[in-house]
């Protein structure tokens, strides 16, 4: 699914609004999870993305990457700390959760309905982005009518209809074979770029990490910490298999093994 966030200012811990220049602002954040255990998901997490950046997040699993998007979409809430977003921010999760009894139309065309839009104008809509995904021609088909990718392709495009300026992406192409997720990160890097759009991008791939981001954020293992930020000054375009993509991605995959290895995970 979907889920799309307008915060017009950050919200801290204190519920009070604060005002933020950034795309996307976390200060001093800390997730702690409610329980017997009470388990500490993110300690003191500073992040921001700038407007218009592509910033990658990657970790171990259960380092709380998905806490943190949560977190930012606001479908959680800091246990301290604040997050904020300037404008509107929306999800888009690993496993596309398209509704199976909708055309790919209807789809991308639910958070139009969920505004108020009109039915004309949201059909004219939700065809237009289901062109910028190149599926156009697959308008009345429903998600099991489609491939792994094309429902992807779904999902991204019913999460730009919300007109976000901000994406958040958990694991988008986790589950897509190599060649498919090498297009859709053509596409997206293409939609990122056009739109102008800010984007917080959470992958295990740490080669996709670098084949996208202006920004790799490393996090430790539980609690997760930010470790260190690689700033990827490779050329655009782009390929997962060019040799600087290569060489930055050993980089990063030593620290994370390392991290890995410190927390006996
Ligand atoms: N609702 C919850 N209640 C209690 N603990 C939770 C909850 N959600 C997540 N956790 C715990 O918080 C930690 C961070 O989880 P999270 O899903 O954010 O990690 P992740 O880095 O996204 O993991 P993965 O890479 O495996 O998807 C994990 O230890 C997880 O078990």
């Amino acid at each position: 699914m979907t889920a799309a966030v307008t915060t017009a200012a950050a919200r801290g811990e204190d519920g009070v609004a604060t005002s933020t220049r950034h795309a996307v602002t976390l200060r001093g954040v800390t997730k702690r999870y409610a329980g017997e255990h009470g388990v500490l998901a993110l300690d003191g997490i500073d992040l921001q993305v700038h407007p218009g950046e592509f910033v990658c997040l990657v970790g171990a699993s259960g380092c709380g990457k998905s806490t943190l998007l949560n977190l930012v979409s606001g479908l959680d809430d800091v246990s301290s700390g604040e997050v904020g977003v300037d404008g509107h921010a929306a999800l888009m999760f690993q496993e596309s959760a398209l509704f199976p009894w909708l055309s790919a139309l209807d789809n991308v065309a639910t958070p139009l309905r969920l505004k108020g839009v009109g039915r004309k104008d949201r059909e004219a809509r939700a065809r237009e982005y289901l062109d910028v995904v190149h599926l156009g021609d697959f308008a009345d088909r429903r998600p099991h009518e489609l491939s792994g990718g094309m429902r992807q392709r779904v999902a991204l495009a019913r999460t730009l209809a919300t007109q976000a300026p901000v994406l958040l992406m958990d694991e988008p192409f986790g589950a897509l074979d190599a060649m498919t997720r090498d297009l859709l990160h053509d596409e997206l890097e293409s939609i990122w770029r056009e739109r102008s759009l800010s984007v917080l991008f959470v992958t295990h791939n740490v080669r996709e990490a670098v084949r996208l981001g202006d920004r790799v954020v490393l996090l430790s293992s539980r609690p997760g910490r930010i470790v260190k930020e690689y700033p990827v000054d490779i050329t655009r375009p782009r390929r997962i298999e060019d040799s600087a993509v290569s060489t930055l991605s050993g980089e990063i995959t030593h620290a994370l093994r390392e991290e890995v290895a410190r927390h006996g995970a």
